[in-house]
Formats: C-alpha cells, sequence, structure tokens
C-alpha cells in the first residue's frame, strides 16, 4: 500500500492507533504471514519432522538474536515501568519455556549437536539475524520495539487461528500453545500498547523510519515461512532434511 504519512492517516482512521498503520502499511504481507500454509500445516500437525526440524533449527538462531534483541530493550526503554515486562518476558519466557521446547523438540526431531549450535544458515536466517543486529546496536527504542511486535503479533495471529483439536505430536502442540493464550496475547498487547504510546510523539521522518524497520521485519517472516516450505514434498523426504539446496 502506498504510504500515507501517520498524522494523515489518523484522521480518518477507525481505530488511528501508531501499531494499526504500521500494520496496515505492511499489507499484503502481513496476512500472508499469518495464512501461511506452514503456519497452517503446524495447527494441523501436518509438517513431517524433517520440515519441521529444519524450520527449528534456523528458529534457534533467529531466537538468538532476539533474545539479544529484548537486552536492548531492557536497556533502551524510556522508564522503569516499560523495562520491566521485557526484563520478565526475557527471564521467564524466551529463556526458559521456549529454550527448553528447542531442546526437546529438536531432539525428538534427531537434530545432532551442531544443528543446534553452528546450522548452516539459510539466506533469510542470516538477513533477519541482521536486522534484529541493526535494531539492536541502533538502541532506539521504537526500532526496536517495531522488530519485536512483528516477530510476537504474527505468530500470535497464526497461532490464534487454531482451529480444531490440537496436535498430538507435542512439537507442534508446544509450540501452538507458546504463541497464544492470554499471557502472549498480554505481552503482544503491551508491545503495542508501547508502539501506541511512542509513535505519535515521534516526527515524521522517525515514524517512517519505525514504518521501514516493521515493514522489513513483516516481509522476512513471510520469507521464513517460504523457506521453511521449500523442503522436499511431504511424503517423498528421504528423513533428511534439504538444507542443502
Ligand atoms: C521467525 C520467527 N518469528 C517470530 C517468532 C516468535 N518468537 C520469537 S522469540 C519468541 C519469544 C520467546 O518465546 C517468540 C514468540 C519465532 N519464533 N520465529
Amino acid at each position: 500500500m502506498t504510504t500515507v504519512p501517520y498524522a494523515e492517516w489518523r484522521r480518518d482512521a477507525a481505530n488511528p492507533a501508531f501499531s494499526e498503520w504500521l500494520r496496515q502499511h505492511s499489507e499484503p504481507d502481513w496476512e500472508a504471514v499469518i495464512s501461511h500454509p506452514f503456519a497452517a500445516a503446524i495447527t494441523t500437525g501436518k509438517v513431517s519432522d524433517a520440515d519441521m526440524r529444519r524450520y527449528l533449527v534456523q528458529d534457534y538462531q533467529f531466537v538468538d538474536s532476539f533474545t539479544a534483541l529484548l537486552g536492548a530493550a531492557v536497556a533502551s526503554a524510556d522508564s522503569f515501568e516499560a523495562r520491566v515486562p521485557f526484563g520478565r518476558f526475557l527471564g521467564q519466557t524466551a529463556t526458559t519455556e521456549e529454550k527448553t521446547y528447542f531442546h526437546r523438540a529438536l531432539a525428538a526431531l534427531g537434530a545432532s549437536e551442531s544443528d543446534m549450535r553452528s546450522p548452516e544458515l539459510e539466506q533469510v536466517t542470516i538477513d533477519f539475524r541482521s536486522l534484529m543486529d541493526e535494531a539492536r546496536t541502533s538502541l532506539d527504542y521504537p526500532v526496536i520495539l517495531a522488530v519485536l511486535c512483528v516477530a510476537e503479533w504474527t505468530y500470535l495471529g497464526w497461532a490464534s487461528r487454531a482451529t480444531g483439536p490440537a496436535p498430538e505430536n507435542f512439537v507442534h502442540r508446544e509450540w501452538i500453545e507458546l504463541h497464544e493464550g492470554p499471557e502472549f496475547r498480554a505481552w503482544v498487547d503491551f508491545l503495542r500498547g508501547e508502539l501506541d504510546r511512542i509513535g505519535p510523539e515521534l516526527d515524521e521522518r522517525e515514524q517512517l523510519r519505525v514504518l521501514d524497520f516493521f515493514r522489513r521485519a513483516t516481509r522476512l517472516e513471510l520469507e521464513f515461512f517460504d523457506m521453511a516450505m521449500s523442503g522436499e514434498p511431504a511424503g517423498q523426504s528421504s528423513g533428511e532434511s534439504a538444507s542443502a539446496s
């Protein structure tokens, strides 16, 4: 969509929230992420072990940079009140629940030590890590928020679309559970609320800079799921991932 400056857009917006301006200006990629066939296949438990392993091996490297970015949010937030939720999420979710999930899931999928520690990175993983590094080293709170918010809000988006019975395989089921439910929704609401609090006060140049990061992150979420889908078609897998392609 062509860019309408926030100050102009908000005049006739039904919901004038800054986060809504960012999301709408990231279409059609946003919708493509939250309705992605790979995400839908997770919700129905239909991703093959080889595909799930390739995705989670790459995602473990994503989550490493994401965790560092959470640290930058603690460092760059503008008040003690704002720092606390990042610190809490960093300690409780990112470094405990999520970490143990990755260890259990990757073990169940037969990933090796080197798959976890130093896998060959897909191009999209390299690109996503460098976007997060750029946001982290900027120590620019609104820019950091934009990247964190895309990662969490899009995941809430696909996971909350899950209908039907929860998959039996814990690898699928827990990956959905980690990204929906009241606690995760409250965390996403907090991130959006921070953007809504801070965004309108920025000057137009800075608002467009935040939008640029938000859009690039949304595009990378889409490419990340595309990467996950690019392996061998289900049913023809030799049991090995196609990461060499
Ligand atoms: C490509 C990609 N984008 C977003 C997420 C979502 N996410 C990243 S870190 C984190 C917090 C720790 O639980 C969550 C929910 C992901 N995993 N992979």
